[in-house]
């Protein structure tokens, strides 16, 4: 179901994901207050956009991501997918999520690991054997198929996750550190593998440490901050191919600023 907002001079198509005054607290200990970490957080991501959301550690972007998922009970804010309010069914049936730590079943094989995820999406028989095989090449884990995943690597276990939130072509993939642990080959395989989503017209919101890739990668940035927007670039030609690492000065020079703001 595509969702359509009456705009000014006509309708367009609902954005993939609108986040609009994101508040977010975490309960505190016994007799503790609770603690903001996400403080009236707006933005969005239109249809077949690729965007880069970055910021320190502890900045809030797996909180975003788990509040986008409906994990987490915002105190305020609004989030919708494709116009349908996020953590609903509908709306999590839109998403292919990656958490920040993907943790499977130990004495599973890919394939059933795979099998089951799929099963709860709705998808069965060779179809989804199909697929998930597909996925399996497409991840470099081909020939590991039926290898329980206690024996499997973190970068390898990352592989299996990054295909499993491809699994049934979501409309919006939600990546949580996308390739953390994944080898430089692997890397290489992860940024073809998601420039080819993104030319099949899926939108993309992945949160990375890894300027260079996110460089490649992305249409926009979004830098956060304490819980806060305080950055938002488009990637242009001098941010992608500068000389230097130009986005990773970007990114430096914007928290320096933030906190000295913040101080
Ligand atoms: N379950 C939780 N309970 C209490 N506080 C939490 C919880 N999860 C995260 N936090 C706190 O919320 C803040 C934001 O954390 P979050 O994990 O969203 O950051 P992040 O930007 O994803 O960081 P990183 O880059 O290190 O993954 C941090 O101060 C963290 O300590």
């Amino acid at each position: 179901m595509t969702v359509l907002r009456l705009e000014e001079g006509g309708v367009r198509p609902a954005a993939a994901l609108e986040v609009r005054g994101l508040t977010v607290a975490y309960k505190g200990g016994f007799l503790k207050p609770a603690r903001q970490v996400v403080h009236d957080l707006s933005f969005s991501v239109q249809p077949g956009e690729v965007l880069g959301f970055l910021g320190p550690n502890g900045a809030g972007k797996s909180t975003t991501i788990k509040a986008i998922m409906g994990f987490v009970l915002p105190e305020m804010g609004e989030i919708s997918v494709f116009g349908l309010p996020a953590g609903t069914a509908e709306a999590k049936a839109k998403i292919g999520y990656l958490p920040e730590v993907a943790l499977y079943y130990p004495f599973l094989t890919p394939l059933e690991t795979l099998r089951l995820y799929g099963k709860l999406q709705g998808l069965s028989g060779k179809a989804l054997d199909d697929q998930a095989m597909e996925l399996l090449r497409r991840v470099g884990l081909e020939g590991r198929e039926k290898q329980q995943l206690r024996t499997f690597s973190k970068g390898m276990q990352q592989r299996l996750g990054i295909a499993q939130s491809l699994l049934g072509k979501p409309a919006l993939l939600v990546l949580d550190e996308v390739s953390s642990g994944v080898d430089p080959i692997g890397r290489r395989h992860l940024r073809e593998l998601l420039g080819e989503v993104r030319k099949q017209g899926t939108t993309i919101f992945f949160s990375s440490h890894e300027l260079d890739e996110v460089a490649q990668l992305c249409d926009r940035v979004i830098l956060i901050y304490g819980g806060k927007v305080v950055a938002e670039h488009e990637m242009d030609a001098h941010l992608r191919s500068g000389i230097g690492s130009p986005l990773e000065s970007y990114f430096v020079e914007t928290m320096e600023q933030a906190a000295r703001q913040a101080a």
